[in-house]
């Protein structure tokens, strides 16, 4: 335990999560595979985590696939942030150290163009000044100097060293530089440049002001857009969209801000602005600007362009690649989804196909036929099956009862596979068809559950008081076993009085599912209790609906928060927690909420759309509920009608028996002639007593029904003579290899809920490839009849460790042949287990109990310690025999017997039904209701 405590454990929900699928679906399938998980938050081991991702392995690959798609697409984004990032610092860098280096290598040419704002550089006047400044400008400066000057730069020097007052002057350079620009190769007169420069240049851009230092960027910014624009192009063609534009952004309204200035500066000069503007079309206002630009302004023109068409394939270039990838990861995975749905459905399918397919060839029939049964299943002559029977070295006779090889290799031989049912199902009438126009609502049939005293009969006791239909006086006074009441007007609903899980497992059992719904009753003031979970369980099991009834919440104690949660544990997720249970709290003792309670079972039936067969033509059908044998009456039996109506009248068979139905009654004893679907009634007219969940089918004629029970009778006999086909732990294997069993059902009943833990832990590992081993329930406490009957309805076994059964559990056990075995080491559970599914189980060593006695009085007796007056409750209890102490069904000690005595004498032994004293060796703890069991080992060999 130690060592699994330590294990590694996982959260279902997040394991589903891990597979995209739903936690519940996880769940269910946890609990499939006999995990002990109460909800989606549950833990499991590594092993089932395994187990689980090997169940849902296509949804784990679709996951894996879609998160490789996802990494890969990530990866390539990371990649292209990155670039465009890179591209942006490295044209933040030339921006920087474009605007800060003024007169540096090949842009330097249009720097100084720039600096032909000068204008400003006498400072505040400029603004002042603009008015006086064209007519300045275009006066002087205008003609010689634009000619002369070769390139912008030097120029801009000149006029302004020259004249350095007049506010206008820089206005007219700069208008005259752009044409001068243009006719920049025309330029020859160097030296005016050389004398200009060193004189002007510095001291100017020294005393430019900062906002026109400001102003300066734009300007490079101009020749930055064409720079940023062959560095991004080239290098970032998967730019991030977000990050380019903002940067494009920056730079237009930088552009735009410098625009603004030049236009403000160099008014007049139209024509040559215009000129440009036909040069380089839709640049506007940009072009008017670049006029400084003079020569470069068709390059810019062009790598304007240019910028302008990389951007949109960059663009386009950023959307196919991730819309490409989103492709692959959505369209592409959604598309592997729909082809694995049509594989699937395809597979289906196929497999339907396969099934009709050997539906064809499928004999159902029982052990034991003879050939002319056979003869008939197969369509052939009794003949023909008394031939290959001798052809195969077999000599029978037509009525002689074949053994079950026999009829396999019979089968085989004329190309049908046999499949084996029991006698009831081979003698059930032909199957039977229900008209859709027949079929109607029929009421809920509904068994209330719970632990005891939780209130389970102070509930059906209200409902029988009240929710009788109204107008009718007097409620349902006689226990017929199942009554229907009227909730509302035109609503029924039909309860089986049989509390506990007994009758409906018993029902179960024998093949009886008669249960639509169950009220699973828990008081608010206790909690969930051992037999709450076993109630649940065997709903499950029978995969009935429950709708919890949160019980005693007039008592100030209660605590239905707690219950909800414990129920959740449990595996019973209520409505108002998300889950699919239905709840209501009531009071069954004051009748409060009953109706609400009633409400939501009907609810639970419509959406269940319960219907029956309400034709009055045919054949009507039912199951025996429960049976007595009345002194005057004969045998009285309660039917739950499912099928058609039952009348006075009608001869029937019944299980094994037989009868026509002397009259009806109603749950109130009021005769009535007919009962339709969903309706308890009275029988009379029985030949014997019938089981419950016996099938009650109405016959042609009172012959038929005869020959029927007695065909039946026959082969139950001839089953019972022959050998029992409950599981058993020493037969498993041959099951196995045999295809009768693909799992080993366990019911695990301890006296810990660790040992429990530990048992079903070491269980659920142990798995071949064959078979696998389910645990259909456990609990803490002795082997009750419930788990017994639990165990024969689900073919399983019973493992007890460190408990017993008691009396009753264990008459059972033996009389339905089960399988009941006891441990005290986990370890040898585990191995027997483990071994029987190979095959390997060891002679084992059977345990043959002896006798029991009950510990009535303790006697303290001086220096002997504690003697027990006794009563010895079955068998024959030898004194030297080996005995256990149990107490409630729990082993608390196990050794010798140190005393038996009668009356004061040592007596060898002591029967049944007589009292006796009795002492422990090394055991005096002795308490008045402890059970002592005798018994022996014996040796028995393995059957085979
Ligand atoms: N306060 C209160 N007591 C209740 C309520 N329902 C039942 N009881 C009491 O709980 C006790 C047990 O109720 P039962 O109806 O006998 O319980 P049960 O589940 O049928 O018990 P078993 O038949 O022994 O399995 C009785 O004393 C009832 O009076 C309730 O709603 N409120």
């Amino acid at each position: 335990m130690a060592i699994e405590e330590k294990q590694i454990r996982f959260r279902i929900s997040d394991i589903a999560r891990e597979l995209q699928v739903s936690p519940q679906e996880v769940l269910q399938f946890v609990k499939q595979e006999g995990g002990k998980v109460a909800s989606t938050s549950s833990m499991v081991g590594e092993e089932m985590r395994d187990m689980i991702f090997g169940n849902f392995s296509q949804e784990k690959k679709l996951v894996d696939e879609t998160r490789k798609i996802r990494a890969e697409k990530q990866k390539r984004l990371n990649r292209l942030e990155e670039q465009s990032r890179k591209a942006y610092e490295k044209e933040q860098q030339l921006k920087e150290s474009l605007s800060s280096a003024p007169p540096p290598s090949p842009a330097v040419a249009h720097v100084p163009e720039l600096k032909f704002e000068i204008p400003p550089e006498a400072a505040k006047p400029v603004a002042v000044e603009p008015p006086p400044a064209p007519p300045v400008a275009v006066a002087p400066p205008q003609p010689e100097p634009v000619v002369e000057q070769p390139s912008a730069a030097k120029p801009v020097a000149e006029p302004v060293v020259e004249e350095p007052a007049p506010v206008a002057p820089p206005v007219e350079p700069v208008a005259e530089a752009t044409p001068v620009v243009e006719a920049e190769p025309v330029a020859e007169p160097e030296p005016v440049a050389q004398t200009a420069e060193p004189e002007g240049f510095t001291p100017l851009v020294q005393t430019l002001p900062e906002s026109m230092q400001a102003y300066e960027a734009p300007q490079k910014i101009g020749g930055l857009t064409v720079l940023g624009t062959i560095d991004v192009i080239s290098e970032a063609d998967r730019k991030k969209k977000s990050r380019k534009k903002s940067f494009r952004e920056s730079a237009v309204e930088l552009k735009g801000e410098f625009e603004n200035v030049v236009s403000t500066t160099a008014t007049g000069d139209g024509e040559a602005a215009k000129k440009k503007v036909a040069k380089a079309p839709g640049e506007g206002e940009t072009t008017t600007a670049g006029e400084a630009a003079g020569g470069a302004k068709k390059k810019k023109g062009k790598k304007k362009k240019k910028v302008e068409v990389d951007d949109k394939v960059i663009a386009r270039n950023i959307k196919t690649t991730i819309s490409g990838m989103e492709d692959s990861s959505s369209t592409g995975s959604r598309q592997k989804f729909r082809k694995m749905r049509r594989m699937e459905r395809e597979r289906e399918y196929e497999e339907a196909e396969a099934m009709r397919e050997a539906e064809k060839t499928l004999m159902r029939v029982t052990e034991y036929a003879s050939p002319h049964e056979l003869a008939e299943l197969m369509g052939l002559t009794a003949k023909e099956i008394i031939q290959k029977c001798f052809s195969m070295g077999k000599f029978v006779t037509i009525n002689q009862r074949l053994d079950r090889e026999t009829i396999e290799l019979i089968g085989l031989e004329f190309g049908f596979e046999a499949e084996f049912i029991s006698e009831i199902e081979a003698t059930t009438t032909e199957e039977q068809f229900d008209n859709e126009e027949d079929m109607q609502i029929r009421p809920p049939v509904v068994t209330i559950m719970g632990h005891v005293d939780h209130g389970k009969t102070s509930l059906l006791d209200y409902i029988r008081r009240s929710n009788v239909v109204a107008g009718e006086s007097g409620g349902i006074t006689q226990h017929i076993g199942a009554y229907e009441v009227e909730v509302e007007r035109g609503r029924h609903i039909t309860f089986l009085d049989t509390p506990g899980h007994e009758a409906f497992t018993a029902m179960r059992a024998r093949g009886a599912q008669v249960t639509d719904i169950v009220i699973l009753v828990v008081a608010a003031d206790d909690s969930v209790m051992p037999q709450t979970i076993e109630a649940i369980n065997h709903s499950k099991a029978a995969g009935v609906p429950i709708v919890v009834a949160l019980n005693k919440i007039d008592k100030p104690e209660a605590n239905v928060e707690k219950i909800k949660t414990q129920l959740s544990e449990a595996g019973v997720m209520v409505e108002d927690w998300g889950g699919e249970c239905q709840c209501q709290e009531i009071s069954a003792k004051k009748g409060l909420n009953i109706k609400e309670l009633m409400d939501k079972v009907l609810t639970e039936a419509e959406i269940r759309e319960l219907k029956g067969n309400f034709s009055r033509e045919i054949p009507a059908s039912g199951i025996i509920v429960e049976s007595e044998l009345d002194k005057g009456k004969g045998v009285v039996s309660t039917v739950l009608v499912q099928r058609g109506f039952l009348k006075v009248g009608d001869p029937f068979v019944a299980g094994n028996t037989m009868g026509k139905v002397r009259a009806l009654m109603d749950e109130r004893g009021k005769r009535i002639p007919e009962a339709g679907p969903s309706r308890p009634v009275r029988v009379l007219g029985f030949e014997d007593l019938p089981q419950s969940g016996d099938v009650l089918t109405v016959m042609e004629s009172d012959r038929d029904a005869r020959d029927l029970a007695q065909k039946r009778q026959i082969i139950k006999r001839e089953h019972e003579f022959r050998r029992s086909t409950r599981v058993k732990l020493d037969s498993i294997a041959r099951q196995i290899k045999e295809g009768l069993k693909k799992e080993l059902s366990v019911i695990i009943k301890a006296d810990t809920d660790g040992s429990i833990q530990a048992l079903a832990d070491g269980l659920m590992k142990i798995h071949n490839e064959e078979v696998k081993v389910q645990i259909i329930h456990q609990g803490v406490g002795q082997i009750t009849e419930t788990d017994v009957l639990l165990a024969a309805a689900s073919d399983a076994i019973i493992i007890g460790f460190r408990v017993r059964p008691n009396v009753n559990a264990k008459r059972l056990a033996e009389k339905e042949d089960l399988d009941v075995r006891f441990y005290s080491v986990i370890y040898h559970v585990l191995e027997d287990v483990e071994k029987a599914l190979e095959g390997m189980l060891s002679p084992e060593l059977h345990e043959e109990s002896l006798g029991s006695i009950e510990i009535r009085q303790v006697f303290r007796v001086p220096k002997v310690g504690n003697v027990g007056g006794a009563y010895v409750l079955e068998g024959k209890v030898p004194r030297d025999s080996k005995v256990r102490l149990l107490r409630d069904g729990v082993q608390i000690f196990e050794g010798q017997l140190d005393s038996l005595k009668r009356f004061k004498d040592d007596v060898k032994e002591v029967d049944a039904g007589y009292e006796c004293g009795v002492s422990l060796k090394g055991y005096d703890d002795i308490k008045v209701g402890d059970v002592i069991e005798a018994f022996k080992i014996v040796e028995k060999k393995r059957k085979l």
